[in-house]
């Protein structure tokens, strides 16, 4: 099994990261909570709601957003393009709407290039909005992700090792996108290897280990948790 008897709550507003050695089933447990994997037992209540066998899609509907430990980005379209997948989501298009290009599309279309460009905009990307996503380097391709994570309107964005192929200065701009990601009111759960960046952002922190809970707690708690020091941090 590569998660059992995990349980954690994440509260509304806070920054929680989930941590552990390589395969411990931290990706895993993302993977179930956005629906990519069915568990064969347990629950996940989402605002006090089962969100345990919904699809994908009806997860991130539901505000639950995530970016991936290997970029997925759509990597034949433009930047504005993949942003312009998660704005969608949400903006009630009709597929017969699209396919005769109604003013209503018109109209839709406009308004999600708009806010789709604002939301580059706010990781300094707009000036790149055409350009295919693939000829970014590997570090602007991130936030592309984390920003059309944002598209859909997120209560809650899940990062998988978003710092990971960062270099230093990328990482301190990643974690002010992510402080100012959560005072926008966006809750944020996030699996990182990253131990300084874990330590200053998350307020708590869930440590796995061979897919089973070792510890949970604050940064100081689980910093000083022997289990924790002994399988991962010592
Ligand atoms: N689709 C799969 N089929 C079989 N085994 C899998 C599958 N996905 C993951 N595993 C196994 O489940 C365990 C947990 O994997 P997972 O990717 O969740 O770990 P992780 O903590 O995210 O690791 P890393 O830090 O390396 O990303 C590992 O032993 C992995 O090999």
């Amino acid at each position: 099994m590569a998660v059992s008897q995990v349980d954690f709550d994440i509260r509304a507003g806070q920054i929680k990261a989930l941590i552990g050695p390589n395969g411990s089933g931290k990706t895993t447990t993302f993977n179930l909570i956005t629906g990519h994997y069915r568990p064969d037992a347990g629950e996940i209540l989402f605002e006090g709601e089962q969100i345990t066998v919904l699809p994908p899609h009806e997860i991130a509907r539901r505000g639950i957003a995530r970016t991936f430990q290997n970029l997925e980005l759509f990597e034949n379209m433009t930047v504005l393009e993949n942003v312009l997948i998660g704005l969608y989501l949400r903006a009630g298009v009709s597929t017969l709407g699209a396919l005769v290009r109604a003013p209503s599309w018109w109209r839709k279309e406009k308004a999600a290039q708009d806010k789709a460009l604002e939301i580059l905009e706010r990781f300094g990307l707009a000036a790149r909005a055409q350009e295919p996503v693939a000829n970014l380097p590997f570090g602007l391709q991130r936030f592309v992700e984390i920003a059309r994570a944002l598209a859909t309107s997120p209560k809650v964005l899940l990062l998988d090792e978003a710092a990971s192929g960062l270099d230093g200065r990328e990482k301190e701009i990643l974690c002010e996108h992510i402080l100012e990601i959560r005072r926008s009111g966006v809750t944020i759960f996030m699996v990182e290897h990253d131990m300084n960046m874990t330590m200053n952002l998350a307020e708590e922190v869930v440590v796995l280990d061979h897919g089973q809970k070792i510890a949970e707690g604050t940064p100081r708690e689980i910093q000083r948790h022997p289990e924790v020091i002994a399988v991962y941090l010592g």
